[in-house]
Order: C-alpha cells, then structure tokens, then sequence
C-alpha cells in the first residue's frame, strides 16, 4: 500500500472498538447477530490457502465490508481492487496545503446517518455547502440573476404530491409497492407534463432529475424516483435541495478521504491493480477468483461493484438467467463530468453571488461554489452536459471560462488551475455514476438484486435499503455484506 504512505501520520488511530460495540453497530444496520460461539470459530485462513471471505471493490461498499470483518475478528480476508487507487467513484483532486475538490460524490445530507457515523469513526470532519446568494441563469442573450433559498426552486406543491405518492414506495424494494406497475409505467416527465410545470420550472426540474436521478424527467420511471424520495423520509426537500438536503453537507479533506482512512487501516489486505476477471466455482465454493496476477479462493464473495460492472467478469457456471438479464440490462451510462476551477478568492460572494451558474440548452448543467471552509481561495465545480464540450481540457477550460465570466464577472477568465474528470472516458471500472432506471425496469427486474447466488453476496450502494445510488447507501450495503458473510461463514461451520 505504499500509494498512501505519504498521508500515513495524517490518520487517527481506529477507535477501540469492542465485538460487542461492534455487534450492536452491525444489528443497526441489519437484524442479524452472531452468536458467541460462532464469533469465535470466524476468522482463520484454512491449511490448503482457502479465505473465508474475498471481496471485490475497494469504494465505499467494499472498504466498509473489509472494515467490519476485521471489527468482528475476522482476518481471513482480501479485498481485490482493478484501479491503483481506492474510493471508486469517489476521487479528489488535490489542490495542495491540505486542500481537495471533488471529481466523484461529494455531498452528505440529513438522514444519511450511516456516512456521517463513518466519517465521525474515522475523524473526518464535515462543513455546509455554500448557497447563500443569488443564482444566475445564463443564456443566448444574457443572463438573469435570481434570488436562492438552497433550493432548485421546484415547486413545493408538487414536491408534497410526491411525497405523498412515495410512502407507499420502499426505497430498498420498490418493485414491491402496492401501486409499482402503475407508476413504474410512467416516466418522471410524463408525471410532470399532467401538472402544468411553468416554463420557467422546467429547468428546475430538468436539473434536478438530470444530477440527482442521472437523466431528463423524459427518461426516469417515475417509481424510481419515489423511490429516492421514499430514502429521504418522504420529504422533498430534503432530497432535492442543497440548504438541509442531501446536497447541504461537504466532507473536509473530500469526500475519497474516508475511503483512504480505510484502506491505510486495513493494510496489506487491500490489494490494488488486482482485476477480477473471471470467478469460479461460486454455487459450490470454495470460489476460484482469477485476477491477472494469479488465482484466490475464498469460501464466500462480497461483490461490491454496480450490476454493470459485474458484466465485466466472467462467471462459471454462468448466474442465474434472473440475476444475469437484470445486470446486462443495468442502465449502464456514466454521462458525468465534473469539473473544477480554482481562483484565487471566491471574488462571486463580494458581488452577493453564490456561485451556481446554470446553462439550460448549453454545456453547463449546473456550476456550484465548492470553495474549501475557510474560503482561502474559490473553486467552482461544475456537471457538464455530456459531448457538448471539447474533451480536450485546456480548451474545455477556455470554454467554461467564458460562460463563468458572463455569470459571474471578468475575474472567472483567469483560474489559476483547472480539473477535467470524464468519469464515461476515464477507464472501465466506474460504468455508472448514478443509474438512470427507466420505466419497466424496476419492476421486471428489481427482484433479482439483492438475493444471493450460491457463495456470492451482492453488495454496493445500488444494493442498499435506503439511499441507494449515494454514498451513505455504499457504505450501507457494505455493512450489511459484512453481516451476510459473517453468518454464511458460521453456518459453514456450525
Ligand atoms: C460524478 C459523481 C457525483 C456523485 N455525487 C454524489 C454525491 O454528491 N453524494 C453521494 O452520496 N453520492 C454521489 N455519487 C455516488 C457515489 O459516489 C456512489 O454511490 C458511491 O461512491 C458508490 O460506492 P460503491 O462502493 O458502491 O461503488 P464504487 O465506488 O463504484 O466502487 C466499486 C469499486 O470496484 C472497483 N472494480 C470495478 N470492477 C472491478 C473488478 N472487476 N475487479 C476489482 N475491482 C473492480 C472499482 O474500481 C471501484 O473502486 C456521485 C457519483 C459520481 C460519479
């Protein structure tokens, strides 16, 4: 693990933690307890070289898995992970002395408890996102500036018909819903077009859906999205907005920290540059794992990738048709790209401007002030729309400059550095930032997402019970494999 050497004096020390603390955590998450007994028995690598636990992915999810086996006295385990880096999509750009800006996910929210319990454990500390100030739409002719709550500014009326309609949607299951087939039917724009939305709204909601759900309200099913804001306890708001909402809350020392904190803990146990290719054996175990650098075998598998990325290994035999069509048919589109430009102050709040800068019908979708705490110094972040900008940087720049500089002043023509991450271009191991679920998906084939398959135990945010597609359901699902594989492991034994 020498790739985090260098920040090695920077972590805290674990917190002493006891089984028993630990159990009581893990029960929180999942209701399922080891008995004493079974604790006991977990943990040794057996004489032929045989794992109890493999787990492929070091994001949020994998990392989260590989803490919790060791937090139970489990040591038989490796976590195998294709990239030379850990955090998946989460990634920072070091802006230096200390400083990061954000190429991947980024913000926390309310109700997101189990990010900020991680986060707390590993002495991360946590800020508010800066919104205070007027917003600017920029256009063909000009540019309006307009007064910002922290909201997108989407009608609240609509908000609460919405939340409404998505009590009765189980953010983990909503294929399970009494009203699923009908709302699974439509798509968030089909919802919208029968309510009238004013000219001036639709952009709202095109942003909205487009950063949060991955797609235009033409393309979302409508259940997916009450899905999500079934994970936000049905309320609107605080799904949608960055003021108290799942945008409200930034990591200090960018959000990829915590999942380096992890992997410095867990040593020798991360391996990097290690791509699963091809697994074996998983119905009956133990499971043969084939990476490039040779083959390990593990009784149980925590595969904490998204359905996509596990079209991109091999299984033999092949997985259940069931499991097997829901991942190839994962809407696989990873259309972000962030990002980033640094000045030497955030000279937009002299000017009573918070730094967002929309583009409806041009490259930017929504550019935000993401300047660090203490406001040394600005940077704006921006989502861009996907192939309207040049993929070269240097002139991607350029062209963002200028749009800045009609937003927000002449100062945006001179950042003093810049950050480009096409996370579509990047390489093969992040196939989707944040799933767009189509209409008729869920419900064709939802069911086949979280069941195991022989040793394999599904795990990622995609796989999470609430806020699934964020952060906080990453570090969920990893929890909740841990559990699954501790007792898999037992059950072995017993
Ligand atoms: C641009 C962007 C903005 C986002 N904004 C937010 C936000 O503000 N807030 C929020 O909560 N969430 C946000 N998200 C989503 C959030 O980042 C993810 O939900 C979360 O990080 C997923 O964690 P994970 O561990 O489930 O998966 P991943 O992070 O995808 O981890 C999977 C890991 O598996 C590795 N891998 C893939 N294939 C293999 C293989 N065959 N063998 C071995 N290793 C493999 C990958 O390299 C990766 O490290 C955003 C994501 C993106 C990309």
């Amino acid at each position: 693990m020498e790739e985090f050497e260098s920040n090695r004096d920077d972590a805290p020390g674990e917190p002493a933690l006891t089984r028993r603390g630990f159990l009581g955590m893990a029960a929180s998450v999942a209701a399922a307890a080891l008995p004493a007994a079974a604790r006991a028995a977990v943990g040794q690598r057996d004489e032929r070289g045989v794992l109890d636990i493999a787990i492929i992915g070091a994001g949020l999810a994998g990392l989260t898995a590989a803490r919790d086996l060791r937090r139970a006295g489990c040591e038989s385990f490796v976590l195998l992970e294709a990239r030379d880096r850990v955090g998946g999509r989460t990634l920072n750009h070091d802006l230096g002395n200390g400083y990061f800006t954000e190429a991947g996910g980024q913000w926390i929210g309310p109700s997101q408890t189990a990010i900020a319990d991680l986060a707390r454990e590993l002495g991360v500390g946590t800020f508010p996102s800066y919104w205070q100030g007027k917003a600017v739409v920029v256009g063909g002719d000009g540019r309006a500036a307009f007064d910002c709550d922290g909201t997108f500014g989407t009608d609240p009326k609509l908000g609460h018909e919405l939340e409404e309609m998505a009590k009765s949607v189980p953010s983990g299951a909503p294929w399970t819903s009494p009203r699923a087939a009908e709302f699974d039917a439509m798509t968030l724009g089909s919802w919208l077009a029968t309510k009238n939305v004013a000219p001036e709204d639709q952009i709202s909601w095109q942003t909205g859906s487009v950063l949060t759900g991955g797609a235009a309200p033409s393309r979302l099913s409508l259940l997916h999205w009450l899905s999500m804001v079934n994970s936000a306890e049905c309320n609107f708001e605080r799904f949608e907005a960055v003021k108290d909402g799942a945008q409200g809350t930034r990591i200090s020392g960018g959000s990829q920290i915590l999942s380096i904190r992890m992997a410095q803990a867990l040593g020798d146990k991360v391996r990097l540059k290690t791509p699963v290719l091809r697994i074996e054996n998983w119905n009956d175990g133990p499971v043969a794992i084939h990476t490039p650098t040779g083959v390990i075998r593990a009784r149980h598998v925590i595969v904490a990738l998204s359905p996509p990325l596990c079209n991109q290994i091999a299984f033999d035999p092949p997985l259940p048709d069931g499991r097997r069509e829901m991942q190839r048919r994962w809407p696989a589109y990873a259309p972000a790209r962030k990002t980033a430009h640094v000045y030497k102050k955030p000279f937009w709040r002299d000017k009573g401007l918070n730094g967002w800068v929309m583009q409806p019908k041009g490259s930017l979708f929504w550019a935000y002030d993401n300047s660090p705490e203490d406001a040394s110094f600005g940077v704006i972040n921006a989502f861009v729309v996907n192939g309207t900008l040049p993929t070269d940087p240097k002139a991607a720049e350029a062209e963002l400059s200028q749009i800045y500089a009609k937003a927000l002043g002449e100062e945006a023509l001179h950042p003093v550095a810049y950050y480009d991450h096409d996370w579509g271009q990047a390489d093969p191991w992040t196939l989707t930032c944040i799933s767009p679920m189509p209409p008729g998906f869920l419900t064709k084939y939802g069911q086949a997402l979280h069941p195991p398959a022989g040793r394999l135990i599904w795990s990622g945010t995609e796989t999470s019970d609430i806020w699934a597609g964020y952060m906080d359901g990453a570090v969920r699902s990893g929890h909740k494999a841990a559990l699954q594989a501790l007792q898999a492991i037992n059950a072995g034994r017993a």
